[in-house]
């Protein structure tokens, strides 16, 4: 059964407890190191909404469906993206979806997400069941890779196709400039005082490089396009012919803005999710034959489709049951924009809050025995009766994920065809930690040994 840990609300305007922390810095090294053990200690005994200081200022971490449901949808009016954040982000995404607020977040978003309807993804299958094809052919009979470096560079050829029909062969250039630029933000979010992007620091300067080299490799493809308009059919061409209700489109900046965001937002999280789903069938040989009989029963040796994935429930399972665990979206962060309350408890304007879905997918009361991967958590019945907001992959309300049926479907494609084609059998028996950086990865990457079955 589903019960609340926290039993007697809040006093009105009480204020939330906050975690005792080393003198005058408090958790600020830990911030910058090992936030999601901070997160994870705030979480151990809070009511939903907990705290923690850093030199003096309070930041609040949101953890329990009903908090999480206040900052995001209830109250959502009373808080932004925030300073940090926007600083964070901006240089890479400019005013990109993720980022943008208010009138332009609402205009642009109309504009974007018909393209991301369930009917309108389905076209993207095929296409993404062959470049997982393609991946594992270039592993030949057998191979020792890197779980996470081949999920990257095959989430990457399959969002370069559907917005740009293309490949990016070397994927390891833009790969690596990506991680660079994710070191940045993380430091830009996480430190007490980061140096701002136009002061030319050498940490700054390579942020700045790294920046301006994936912008640029995007950018080409977009002015391709301007000089041979009619010769593609993608997630491009309709994102440039997307008209607003005035009828005009979106401007050059705008659309490379959006352009860089779709694909920043899409890739990383999706190599993420799938690099953690392989990682754990490889370790639960139960629930690898369980998805293997569903897709011996359904496929055989062909190739899934579209239309297959509603007889292959248990696959989707599996792939949910790893978001759980490892949500690639591990902290989102808000600013309060005025004084509030949430889950009952003051929050004063100004205040940083951490939505924590990593912990909030770890609460016992939601999940018994949390750390179990048990993918029949998520059965229809089972998946009915969880508290609203108690799993939030994709986050929730006015930024919540565009692309969760496209990644959903992508996820579920990809499970069921590595599984039919290939044994995973990981290198080490140590456990693999998370690194929360920007998304959730597996710190070290997951070096494994692949061989076609
Ligand atoms: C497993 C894969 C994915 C995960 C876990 C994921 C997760 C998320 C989360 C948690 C947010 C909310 C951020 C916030 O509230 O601050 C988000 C936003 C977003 N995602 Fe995804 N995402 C995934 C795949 C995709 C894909 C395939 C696309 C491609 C279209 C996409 C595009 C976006 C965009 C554009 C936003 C910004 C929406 C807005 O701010 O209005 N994501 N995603």
């Amino acid at each position: 059964m589903v019960t609340s840990r926290r039993t007697v609300p809040p006093a009105p305007h009480q204020a939330f407890p906050v975690l005792p922390g080393p003198p005058v810095l408090g958790w600020a090294r830990h911030l910058r190191r090992d936030l999601l053990g901070v997160l994870t200690r705030v979480s151990r005994d809070s009511p939903g909404l907990a705290g923690f200081k850093v030199a003096g200022q309070t930041f609040a971490v949101a953890d329990s469906p009903d908090a999480i449901r206040d900052v995001l949808i209830e109250k959502a009016d009373d808080f932004d993206k925030g300073r940090r954040q926007v600083n964070a982000l901006g240089p890479v995404m400019g005013k990109g979806l993720l980022i943008s607020q208010g009138e332009l977040h609402t205009r642009q978003r109309r504009l974007i997400l018909p393209h991301f309807t369930p009917r309108n993804v389905r076209r993207h299958a095929d296409h993404i069941v062959a470049e997982a094809e393609h991946l594992i052919d270039t592993w030949g009979d057998r191979a020792e890779v890197d779980l996470l470096d081949e999920m990257n560079s095959l989430t990457m050829n399959i969002v370069t196709r559907l917005l740009f029909s293309s490949r990016i062969e070397d994927d390891r250039a833009i790969a690596d400039a990506i991680t660079t630029v994710f070191e940045w933000e993380m430091y830009a979010l996480t430190s007490l005082f980061p140096i701002p992007m136009r002061v030319p620091t050498p940490r700054n300067l390579r942020a700045r490089a790294e920046i301006a080299y994936v912008r640029q490799r995007l950018g080409a493809f977009v002015e391709e396009r301007r000089r041979n308009p009619g010769a593609y059919s993608d997630l491009l061409t309709l994102l440039m012919e997307a008209r607003y209700e005035d009828g005009t489109t979106m401007s050059e900046e705008q659309l490379l803005d959006e352009v860089i965001t779709v694909w920043g937002a899409s890739q990383e999280t999706s190599a993420d999710a799938q690099a953690w789903t392989l990682y754990l069938l490889a370790q639960h040989p139960e629930v690898l034959a369980r998805v293997r009989a569903e897709i011996d029963t359904v496929l055989g040796d062909r190739p899934a489709t579209f239309a297959d994935l509603a007889s292959l429930p248990y696959s989707l399972r599996v792939f949910k049951e790893a978001m759980r665990l490892y949500p690639p979206g591990a902290v989102l962060m808000r600013t309060a924009v005025r004084d509030t309350t949430v889950a009952g408890f003051h929050v004063p304007r100004g205040t940083q809050v951490f939505i924590s879905t990593y912990t909030l997918h770890r609460r016992e009361e939601l999940y018994p025995d949390p750390e179990r991967f048990d993918p029949d958590r998520f059965t229809k019945e089972r998946e009915r009766v969880l508290p609203k907001q108690s799993y939030l992959p994709f986050g929730a309300g006015h930024h919540v994920c565009v692309g969760s049926h496209l990644a959903l479907m992508e996820g579920h494609l990809l499970t069921v065809t590595l599984a039919q084609r290939v044994d995973v059998e990981l290198c080490s028996d140590r456990p693999v930690e998370p690194l929360l950086l920007i998304n959730l990865r597996p710190r070290g990457g997951i070096p494994a040994r692949v061989t076609r079955r």
